[in-house]
């Protein structure tokens, strides 16, 4: 399972500062919406200029003018970039011809899809899913992703899962046990930490324990 160091409200500088002290740790960097919407494509140039290694995951959460946010997060150095499940399946299919095109990768955000949608999007066989609590519920609900709705649908899935939402050294492993994921996306538990490279250092021990490799 790789982890995915989601940034978020920050600014550039510090998110490069930050993701340089837990990089060891991490697989991918998700340039997270807020940065985007904050500061614009050039997050994405930025953070994939000081990162080249690493997979870059744009999380654009694009709903509609797909062509034109997938190209713009691709032309800016995005290896996946991120799309609502609830679009018009017309925003999907572009999505993906896209990312065809330039040999990247499409996340599709499942939050709020119904379970219908979700098995209707499990047809895009070459996507990522990301299963998603989102902030408003984590943060004026009180919500986060424990996993428990997916279990069976995922169960059976050779799709490859992401998971994110609230996702702390203490839930991570029956997240995995109960939804199977390749990539677990952390944002606050490590972004907020005290010592982030002390947290990341831990989700990765946590993976290795129950990987087992
Ligand atoms: O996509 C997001 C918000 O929409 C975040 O990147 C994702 O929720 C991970 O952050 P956290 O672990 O703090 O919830």
């Amino acid at each position: 399972m790789k982890i995915q160091l989601a940034l978020d409200r920050m600014e550039i500088g510090d998110a490069i500062q930050l993701t340089r002290l837990v990089e060891n740790s991490i697989d991918w960097i998700e340039v997270g919406t807020s940065l985007i919407k904050e500061y614009g494509v050039s997050s994405i140039k930025e953070i994939k200029k000081a990162f080249p290694t690493k997979v870059i995951v744009a999380d654009i959460k694009t709903i509609d003018n797909a062509r034109y946010e997938f190209e713009m997060c691709f032309n800016a150095g995005a290896d996946v970039a991120t799309v609502m499940g609830v679009s018009p399946y017309v925003t999907i299919d572009t999505c993906m011809e896209v990312a065809r095109r330039f040999d990247r990768r499409v996340m599709i955000d499942l939050l709020n899809t119904s379970e219908e949608q979700k098995k209707e999007l499990m047809n895009y066989s070459e996507a990522i899913f990301c299963d998603h609590v989102s902030k408003d519920e984590q943060e004026e609900s009180g919500s986060r992703n424990l996993g428990v709705d997916e279990g069976l649908l995922f169960a059976d899935s050779t799709r490859q899962i992401a998971i994110a939402g609230g996702i702390t050294l203490e839930s991570l492993a029956a997240l995995k046990q109960k939804l199977n994921p390749s990539v677990a996306i952390i944002g606050s538990a490590i972004t907020q930490a005290k010592d982030p490279a002390d947290a990341a250092a831990k989700f990765k021990q946590v993976i290795f324990h129950v990987e087992g490799v």
